[in-house]
């Protein structure tokens, strides 16, 4: 089943085209990567999504309606869930707090249950009363995504969530992905070749604003149009 549907989506900054005419879906339940070279337009594209950046033509569906028009907060709503490439922690709040702010913005009667339940996801419950400012670069990565998951999200968009990373945060952050799914659907932007390739069911590359190639790890490792743009083949 498709959760999300975009046709013909295009966004350009004074003719530079960030995103071109992009027809994009995501199965419901799936691990969906997004790479390309820098300056692809993979952070222009998912804020198309998100609602972040408006739409200049095409059409997003997702979970059966148009959502195209919507404001971000409205779709934060429906379940789209984006932690940023920058961090967004509140760094003076507690680790609890800042992912109780997540809970409550969707009117949760179980705001602690929740809160710590997405907690308990990303291996923070311990630090639940830490000030979030005195966290590790790695554990506000994944703080994040607790705030992420703390919207109980239908999508959990990542972008470049393990950058920063050290090896050992990589491999457990490859687990909390997986065990995201499937009940949430995610699009994970990453450079890490090796996350992508173990963690992705299917993979979208992008160059030039324009989708080159999409299939299953095997197929895009195998494409010589990607290997020739991206993978350095
Ligand atoms: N607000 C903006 N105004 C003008 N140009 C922009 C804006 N945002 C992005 N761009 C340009 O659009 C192109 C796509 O950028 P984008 O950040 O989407 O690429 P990316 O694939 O996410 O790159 P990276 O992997 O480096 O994060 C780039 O050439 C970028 O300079």
């Amino acid at each position: 089943m498709t959760l999300l549907e975009a046709r013909e989506l295009t966004r350009h900054f004074d003719g530079l085209k960030a995103v071109d005419g992009v027809d994009f879906d995501l199965h419901q339940g799936e691990i969906h990567a997004l790479i390309g070279p820098n300056g692809a337009g993979k952070t222009t594209f998912v804020s198309l999504l998100s609602g972040r950046i408006p739409v200049q033509s095409g059409t997003i569906r997702f979970d059966g309606r148009d959502i195209t028009k919507l404001p971000a907060h409205a779709r934060v709503r429906l379940g789209i869930a984006y932690t940023f490439q920058i961090t967004q922690v509140y760094g003076a709040l507690t680790v609890f707090d800042n992912v109780a702010l997540a809970v409550q913005s969707r009117h949760s009667h179980r705001l602690h249950d929740d809160a710590i339940e997405a907690l308990t996801r990303v291996g923070l419950q311990d630090r639940a009363d830490q000030t979030a400012g005195t966290l590790s670069y790695g554990h506000q990565r994944l703080l994040e995504v607790a705030m992420g998951l703390g919207l109980k999200p239908k999508l959990l968009i990542l972008d470049e969530p393990t950058q920063g990373l050290a090896q050992g945060e990589i491999e457990s952050f490859k687990d909390i992905v997986r065990g995201v799914v499937p009940e949430a659907t995610v699009l994970l932007i990453e450079h890490n070749m090796d996350v992508v390739m173990d963690l992705a069911q299917r993979i979208t590359v992008l160059n030039f604003g324009e989708v080159l190639a999409t299939g299953t790890p095997e197929a895009i490792r195998a494409d010589k149009a990607v290997q020739t743009a991206y993978l350095g083949g």
